[in-house]
């Protein structure tokens, strides 16, 4: 019987930093899977290495980060493979990503309409109409009300909760089928986090999208994720469905990241 490859499948990655002599190991040994319409979770405290494996992922690591080894591969496509100009190609039309602050990640001084048209016209062989009219479709999607008035807003115009709905409107634009999610309700408030994460859940299934979701709120993690991992000094240190990890946690770190709740 002939099987899927995952949507993401990473294995055995490491990812340093050098600064002259010196060599900081920020990932050491990762392997995770993503499959289709999952959303799994990446969790740890702060610098346990969870930007870093999705930067790797993304091929957005800035220097003096490099990937050492392991491989990376986007459903049939191994990632490390490709070139600069390939994968970027790739982040926009087959993996996507959102930040943590959606206000810096748009750009200030251009209106929402014109980055979310730009990019479908990146993205589609379509008219400027004709993407104003995807635009509208998808602002709708993504849960934002009366997007043809927001379409003339800028970012600074619209709240944090808005952006971050406009961020997911551009990332399912390109039809992508990874979305990478990099703490991305952390600078919302608690209602609109909760609207954030429920749009997210909506969109796996209406999209067939899998979801990394990284985070060090467990909170979140219990309520979205489906299977999680657990980093620590940049390794996964513990792994398994969000039931069973909740449930019986076996590594003391995870115990101590569940009593810091
Ligand atoms: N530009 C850099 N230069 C040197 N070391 C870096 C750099 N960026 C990250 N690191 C190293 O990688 C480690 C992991 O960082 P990373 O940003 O992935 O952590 P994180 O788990 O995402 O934390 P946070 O939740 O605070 O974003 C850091 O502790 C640091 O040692």
């Amino acid at each position: 019987m002939r099987t899927e490859p995952p949507l993401l499948k990473v294995s055995h990655l490491c990812t340093s930093f050098h600064t002259g002599s010196e060599q900081v190991r920020a990932v050491e040994d990762v392997s995770i899977e993503v499959n289709s319409r999952q959303i799994v979770a990446l969790v740890g405290e702060s610098g346990s290495g969870k930007s870093v494996t999705a930067m790797s992922i993304l091929g957005l690591l800035d220097p003096p980060g490099t990937i050492d080894s392991g491989e990376i591969w986007l459903g049939g496509t191994n990632l490390r493979e490709c070139t600069s100009r390939q994968l970027r190609k790739l982040r926009g039309t087959e993996m996507a990503v959102i930040f943590q602050d959606p206000m810096n990640a748009l750009n200030p001084v251009l209106s929402i309409g014109r980055q979310i048209i730009e990019t479908i016209i990146l993205h589609r062989r379509v008219s400027r109409q004709e993407a104003r009219v995807l635009a509208i479709q998808q602002m709708q999607q993504a849960g934002l009300a009366n997007p043809e008035q927001l379409l003339g807003k800028y970012p600074f115009q619209i709240s944090g909760g808005m952006c971050q709905r406009v961020m997911i409107a551009i990332a399912l634009v390109s039809g992508a089928g990874l979305l990478i999610a990099d703490e991305p309700t952390t600078a919302l408030d608690v209602t609109i986090q909760a609207q954030i994460l429920k749009e997210l859940d909506r969109i796996r299934w209406a999209n067939d999208v899998g979801i990394l979701f990284i985070t060090h709120d467990l909170g979140v993690v219990a309520e979205l994720a489906d299977y999680v991992y657990v980093m620590k000094s940049g390794r996964i240190v513990e792994s398994g469905n969000v039931f069973d990890m909740f449930s019986s946690p076996v590594h003391p770190y995870t115990k101590y990241l569940m009593d810091c709740r």
